[in-house]
């Protein structure tokens, strides 16, 4: 590809086995959730997310979605217990979307597509950085949580009114003082198997943790993320939506619930 990765036709997941060829490997990810198949396993914790507000840097439009950036220095904002061993930081959020309501999430339930999924990434102090735990089979946790259409959610405004400053590609600006538990549905049940990074280099080194309730979302506020774009002030403006990659073969996986 000779501009990158995106999610066109010519640059999407259908292509990035050509320089990812990791793409077409044992663990990838996002799958399709099926519940009757997945194994309630009653040795799985609940999930511990202890995040300091205090920790929250900016917001960055990357050209592919847009993320909240972490200082993760120390362990001052985490996640422990669940089905990880030992302690990870959190290092930024993000979300996939798409263009219109019927599709959007990365993981599906039994083929059931939501309209946008929230990832929350950590990596395992085990390692010395993110870079560093990003190639290791258990350097990364992700926590998704599905964004389904309903009642406007006052919780994800503080992000959609930072978006008028990081509409195009390369932009950033300050983002204090944000407690991303916000975000988190009530129950905190979930699947877990283990898996990749949904974008290039597909690093099969997640720790999938996928929260079966979902947080709303309402039609305006979806609106307000597609109205960011993928390309740089200087280029020929495409929106941002349908940045996400289906699901994947589960191959010899077992997917695994917390809750019965
Ligand atoms: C590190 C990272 C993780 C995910 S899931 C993503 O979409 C991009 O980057
Ligand atoms: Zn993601």
């Amino acid at each position: 590809m000779s501009n990158g990765w995106g999610y066109a036709d010519h640059n999407g997941p259908e292509k990035w086995c050509e320089n990812f060829p990791i793409a077409n490997g044992p663990r990838q990810s996002p799958i399709d959730i099926q519940p009757s198949g997945a194994s309630y396993d009653e040795s799985l914790k609940p999930l511990k997310l202890q995040y300091d507000p205090s920790t929250s840097l900016d917001i960055l439009n990357n050209g592919h979605s847009f993320q909240v950036t972490f200082a993760d220095d120390d362990d001052s904002s985490t996640l422990t217990e669940g089905p990880i061993s030992g302690k990870y930081r959190l290092k930024q959020f993000h979300f996939h979307w798409g263009a219109s309501d019927d599709k959007g999430s990365e993981h599906t339930v039994d083929g059931k597509c939501y309209p946008a999924e929230l990832h929350l990434v950590h990596w395992n102090t085990e390692y010395p950085s993110f870079g560093e735990a990003a190639s290791k089979p258990d350097g990364l946790a992700v926590v998704g949580v599905f964004l389904e259409i309903g009642a406007d959610n006052p919780n994800l405004q503080k992000l959609l009114d930072a978006m008028d400053a990081i509409k195009c590609k390369g932009t950033q600006t300050s983002f204090t003082n944000f407690d991303p538990t916000v975000l988190l549905p009530e129950s905190l049940d979930y699947w877990t198997y283990l898996g990749s990074l949904t974008t290039p280099p597909l690093l099969e080194s997640v720790s999938w943790i996928v929260c079966k309730q979902s947080i709303s979302v309402s039609l305006e506020q979806m609106k307000k993320f597609r109205s960011l774009l993928f390309t740089a002030e200087d280029e020929e403006a495409c929106c941002m939506v349908n940045n996400y990659r289906p699901p994947q073969p589960l191959k010899d996986r077992e997917v695994r619930a917390s809750f019965k």
